[in-house]
């Protein structure tokens, strides 16, 4: 693939153009662009093969820092399938288990598989790989690279061209790369910034760039992907607009782990919860159970409400 910013990156298509071609499809037209954008996405995935079975391990994960124990003998499983819910007041651990689970840090003690295969020693990049993404807390985007290019970027993780066949731009390369830009537009489109494609990341608006951060978390075509509080910062509307968008990922097959401040938010979209503190895992349920479990009515006494999870 072209250098990423370097000024001869993928070709984007004139702004609004296809935003003003699906805006004049009649309903039978939107119906096949929105199945031909679900197969780009979901291509090479192997929907509905096992839908909850465990998919990812945690199992009895220890993470240390110094003397500060973050995560305590932590275990619980992630179904094929299920958008699954990681709350805790502040400091629990949500995060610590997060970068235990994609290579950020490794467990003291305990493992995490996924499909049954220890992630050991695997690096970031291999977990990706392997089929994790992750997005952040604190947007990491390329602020100078277009919303595309972010994109593509992503389907990096997927591609076979050495870098002597993205040196010598061989058929493979260019076959790759236009594959690239394809999936990364239906992306954008499925997380509805189709219309700002071209614009940098950094002249994106916020709601844009955390959606331009799931885009490019799912063009690595992960079979796990972890949102790390994605809606933080967000209006109640963006905030309902956004679990649209996590259910609509789920129902096109993939398997989410969230962790969000936003007690409503959690409970209105995630199929189960697993509940933290003080490094510790209280509970695990369906959000209704949760909702009643008395230790973590306590974990949250006097938390407000804008501060849970
Ligand atoms: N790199 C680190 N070095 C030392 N201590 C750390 C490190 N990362 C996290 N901690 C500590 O580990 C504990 C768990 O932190 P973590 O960020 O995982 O919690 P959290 O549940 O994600 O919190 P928040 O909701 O505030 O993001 C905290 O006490 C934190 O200060």
């Amino acid at each position: 693939m072209t250098a990423p910013g370097s000024g001869t990156g993928p070709e984007v298509p004139a702004e609004g153009g296809l935003v003003a071609e699906v805006a004049q499809m009649n309903a039978e037209q939107l119906a096949e662009h929105e199945a031909e954008v679900a197969e780009v996405v979901a291509a090479d995935r192997e929907i509905d093969v096992a839908i909850g079975q465990t998919l990812l391990k945690v199992d009895d994960v220890t993470v240390r820092f110094g003397g500060l124990v973050a995560l305590d003998g932590v275990s619980f499983d992630i179904r094929r399938g299920e958008i699954l819910g990681l709350i805790g007041p502040n400091g629990a651990g949500k995060t610590t288990c997060f970068n235990a689970m994609t290579g950020v840090y490794r467990p003291s003690s305990g493992q995490v598989l996924l499909e049954d295969k220890p992630l050991g020693k695997a690096s970031r990049h291999a977990i990706t790989q392997l089929g994790i993404a992750r997005t952040f807390q604190n947007i990491r985007l390329f602020s100078e690279m277009t919303a595309l290019e972010n994109v593509v970027v992503g389907t990096d993780a997927r591609h076979k061209t050495s870098l002597v066949g993205a040196l010598l731009r061989t058929p493979r390369h260019h076959r790759e790369e236009k594959q690239a830009i394809e999936k990364g537009m239906a992306l954008l489109e499925f997380v509805g910034i189709a219309d700002r494609a071209a614009d940098r990341a950094k002249n994106l608006p916020y709601g844009y760039q955390r959606r331009l951060e799931i885009a490019r978390a799912l063009a690595t075509e992960p079979k796990l992907l972890c949102l790390d509080e994605p809606a933080a910062g967000f209006n109640p509307a963006e905030k309902e607009e956004l679990m649209g968008l996590i259910r609509t990922i789920r129902d096109d097959g993939y398997t989410v782990l969230l962790i969000e401040h936003d007690m409503k938010l959690v409970m209105g979209v995630t199929d189960r919860i697993v509940v933290l503190e003080f490094g510790k895992k209280i509970a695990e349920g369906v959000p209704a159970e949760i909702r009643e479990n008395p230790a973590v009515i306590a974990a949250y006494l006097g938390v407000p409400d804008d501060d849970v999870a």
